[in-house]
């Protein structure tokens, strides 16, 4: 079992806002894998912010319990609280960095600067700073850029310093709140590919927040999904996106492959056919399944709708298509394909 760098139990946060609570986080339990990209993913409002800053206690939790690095950082429940001692909390918080949508780079210093300023209280010689600061700025790669200010950079340059900055002190935990929410498509993957090249090389656990279902898609491993402070959905990318029925996750997470969705958007009629979707992984995506309908069943298949996303490394596949042939034979086609890696569903009013 992967160890839990990070532990949720119980968690709720609540504000008092105008005489009126709001419970911004609700009876939130989960645990965040070590080493993983892990996305939380909801609506604005939904609650994430609040609940990720009670990692490193800029937010503390109302009750609930709060366990990093297996250590207990927060813990409440009923009685007093247990809180981590300041001191211990500010070595902490070293091993865990950050980076939000804005970059907050200090526009009169370089961008060498920027990341050795982070480096003030590592207890290094001038030499190792700079050291240290170049070998960050290659990792993100913007070695030739040391000297210029954040003002003569990009978007996605000055959230490349912010990431080197956030890495200083070689943290085991990288939180990156909306940091693509500003970017265009180009910058977003190229931020989101350079996150998943230090997940990689440094084993570094990065808890991905955001809005946008394709950064999600594009590096998680696994995705929390959160609406109006609770957890709705957790599970890896295929289960989150493909398998679940949650309502509330559908909506979220869109209607790729909901197929009674698709038709009614396409304006496909559904009365009297024999409709079937198949949903087929990386395994099956490569066989000639329609041929072999035909060959073994003489079931003809006709494609009303064929699609392939690609969730990180794995392609998943959607298919609706409609089966003639003999009523028998069409039974047994059905059970043919139930029997292989590709999910079956039969398309009668309702899925
Ligand atoms: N300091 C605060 N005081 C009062 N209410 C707050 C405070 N911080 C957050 N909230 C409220 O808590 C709820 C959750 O906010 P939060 O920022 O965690 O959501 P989010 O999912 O991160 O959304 P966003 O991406 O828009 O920040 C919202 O209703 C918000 O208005």
């Amino acid at each position: 079992m992967t160890n839990k760098i990070v532990e949720f139990k119980d968690v709720s946060v609540e504000f008092a806002q105008d005489k009126q609570k709001i419970k911004a986080v609700s009876d939130v339990s989960f645990g965040i894998p070590e080493g993983q990209i892990f996305g939380i993913a909801g609506y604005s409002g939904a609650g994430k912010s609040t609940l990720v800053r009670t990692i490193n206690l800029l937010q503390k939790p109302t009750s609930g319990e709060v366990d990093v690095f297996g250590k207990t950082f927060f813990k409440k429940d009923g009685g007093a609280a247990e809180i981590i001692s300041d001191k211990d909390l500010r070595t902490e918080r070293r091993q865990i960095g950050m980076i939000f949508q804005h970059y907050n780079l200090l526009s009169q210093k370089t961008v060498i600067e920027n990341v050795e300023f982070a480096l003030k209280h590592a207890g290094l010689k001038e030499k190792e700073v700079t050291a240290k600061a170049t070998s960050l700025l290659k990792d993100v790669g913007l070695e030739a850029y040391a000297k210029h200010y954040p003002g003569q950079l990009s978007g996605g340059q000055q959230q490349r310093v912010a990431i080197a900055r956030a890495l200083a002190n070689d943290p085991k935990i990288l939180i990156s709140d909306e940091a693509t929410s500003a970017l265009d498509p180009e910058n977003t993957n190229q931020i989101l590919d350079l996150l998943k090249e230090l997940n990689q090389k440094y084993g570094l656990t990065v808890i991905l927040i955001t809005h946008e279902m394709d950064a999600i898609k594009r590096i998680c491993d696994q995705v929390v999904i959160m609406d109006s402070g609770k957890v709705t959905d957790l599970g890896s990318l295929v289960d989150v996106f493909v398998k679940s029925t949650n309502p509330v996750t559908r909506k979220i997470v869109g209607s790729d492959f909901d197929a009674l969705s698709i038709l009614s958007s396409l304006n496909i009629e559904t009365k009297n056919r024999n409709l079937i979707k198949l949903v087929y992984f990386s395994t099956e995506i490569s066989k000639p399944i329609i041929v072999e309908l035909y060959e073994k069943f003489k079931v003809s298949a006709s494609i009303v709708y064929a699609d392939i996303e690609q969730f990180g490394a794995e392609a998943v596949g959607i298919m609706i298509v409609d089966l003639n042939g003999e009523a028998a034979q069409i039974k047994q086609a059905v059970d043919y394909l139930n029997g292989l890696d590709v999910e079956v569903s039969e398309l009668r009013g309702e899925e």
